[in-house]
């Protein structure tokens, strides 16, 4: 008798490299969303009145309720009810806290009783400010479950195929909607001539990120019934367990892992915020549109390498290395641009250090989270993820803050930005050397931790620096 072996849908190339671009397109037009304001600062603080200070405040909006656990519940909901409703109800998140950012912005909610209430009290943040740090908090819970449910999604339909691949290049994906969102949202607020024009743009993309992912969940849907899973049938030793936070959180590995990324991607993400304008102010005389196009240059490096260096670890290893380098080339950078780039206020060294960063930008992500599954056990790496996001969260909250604080009170006396702001300029001409340090100083506590971490893997053979395919 012929056995007819029926074929998974995972099974197909097509099949599955299709439900990355779709799952994986909600996380694009996800990070589109959390950068469209970044090349805008300027016309932020001209047209809605956002200093650095509001606009750190509203940077960390999108990670306090994160902070104050809702992370550690996002893991619960994800192992308790799976990708397919997670990813769903992330994507929703994200959509409902854009379209409240978007309404916070805009003319007509300036003009409303609401914003009168929202401008008398804590005056200094203006009402447009507090609606859209509302939405950025909402919003921010959805993007950060969206990127653990994109990350178990992964895991699931790549399994023993080419998962370490596929995550560099879920993480490509959405690097290069920052790079799209860096160059097209000065255009587009230039065009429509306002800010709130970029906003809906991104607002009406995350709509079409749920659609992306909503037809993902058929697909999901078609494998679950292939392989016979069922809500019923899920293997109770693999679902999140509270007692299971206790053994994570007392991992010496876990504790280092978690502290070497919340201090890279602190010196990453927030830098991230305020790149386009630290180029502004660092070369003489060009647009937040032209630097927006210099900066945007700093995720497409990542973008482009982070795949290679994905396949490159799964074949040759070396992930400790990697960090290390990574954690290195970050805190030349951000020397170049605190100390160099003022002198020479040169493009070319602007240009090169920005890729650059990229590059450090690609070696620490993908050698860090295809780490992970080496020091904890399998059937606790859903708890391990949410709560190295939840401590890199605490990070991306309030370093922002802590930035804009920074800028705005080594500022004050400055005698250019004084004039600059008497005369009523769109642009302010911010001295960025103390905040550039500050991203120094957090790269070079990351290297710190990633050489130790190199030693401790080499004590106790974790294998950070094998290849992932034996
Ligand atoms: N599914 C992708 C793994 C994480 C990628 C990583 N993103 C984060 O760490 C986010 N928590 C940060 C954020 O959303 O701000 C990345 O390198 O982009």
């Amino acid at each position: 008798m012929t056995e007819i072996i029926q074929k998974k849908l995972n099974d197909s190339p097509a099949m599955r490299w299709t439900a990355l671009v779709l799952i994986a397109s909600m996380m694009f037009f996800g990070y589109m969303f959390v950068d469209v304001m970044s090349p805008i600062q300027a016309l932020m603080e001209s047209q809605r009145g956002w200093t650095p200070d509001v606009f750190g405040t509203y940077a960390a909006s999108e990670y306090i309720v994160n902070v104050c656990g809702f992370l550690i519940i996002a893991g619960v909901i994800l192992d308790k009810t799976g990708i397919r409703f997670t990813g769903e109800l992330s994507a929703s998140m994200m959509l409902i806290g854009a379209v409240i950012k978007f309404i916070g912005i805009t003319e007509w909610f300036q003009t409303t009783a609401m914003a009168d209430w929202l401008n008398s009290w804590w005056v200094s943040m203006p009402a447009s400010a507090k609606m859209a740090c509302f939405g950025f908090m909402i919003f921010g819970c959805g993007c950060e479950m969206a990127g653990t449910t994109v990350s178990k999604a992964i895991a699931k339909w790549f399994k023993g195929k080419e998962m370490a691949l596929a995550m560099g290049l879920e993480m490509a994906i959405a690097r290069v909607g920052v790079f799209a969102i860096f160059s097209i949202s000065p255009i587009i607020a230039d065009k429509m001539g306002s800010v709130v024009a970029p906003v809906a743009f991104c607002t009406v993309l995350l709509l079409i990120g749920l659609i992306t992912y909503t037809v993902f969940t058929f697909m999901d849907k078609k494998l679950d019934s292939q392989t016979g899973v069922t809500a019923e049938e899920s293997d109770p030793e693999e679902e999140f367990k509270f007692s299971d936070l206790g053994k994570i959180l007392t991992s010496e590995a876990f504790w280092i892992v978690a502290l070497l990324c919340v201090l890279y991607y602190s010196a990453i993400f927030p830098f991230q915020r305020y790149g386009a304008n630290m180029l502004q102010c660092n070369l003489d005389g060009i647009s937040a549109e032209e630097a927006s196009n210099i900066f945007r240059w700093f995720p497409i490096g990542a973008a482009v390498i982070t795949p290679f260096l994905g396949n490159f670890l799964d074949r040759k290893g070396k992930g400790a290395t990697m960090l290390m380098c990574g954690a290195l080339l970050l805190i030349c950078c951000h020397l170049v641009f605190a100390f160099v780039l003022p002198e020479t206020k040169s493009a070319v060294i602007a240009y090169s250090t920005i890729v650059l960063l990229g590059i450090s930008f690609a070696l620490v992500p993908a050698a860090l989270w295809p780490s992970v599954p080496k020091i904890v056990d399998e059937k606790i790496l859903g708890s391990a993820y949410c709560l190295i996001f939840w401590v890199q969260n605490i990070g991306l909250c309030f370093v922002p803050k802590l930035i804009g604080n920074i800028l705005t009170s080594t500022n004050e006396d400055n005698p250019a930005v004084i004039a600059a702001k008497e005369a009523g300029a769109d642009f302010i001409p911010y001295d960025y050397t103390v905040p550039l340090i500050v991203f120094a100083g957090f790269g070079v506590l990351a290297l710190i931790i990633a050489i130790y971490l190199k030693a401790v893997d080499k004590k106790r053979g974790y294998g950070l620096e094998l290849p992932n395919i034996k």
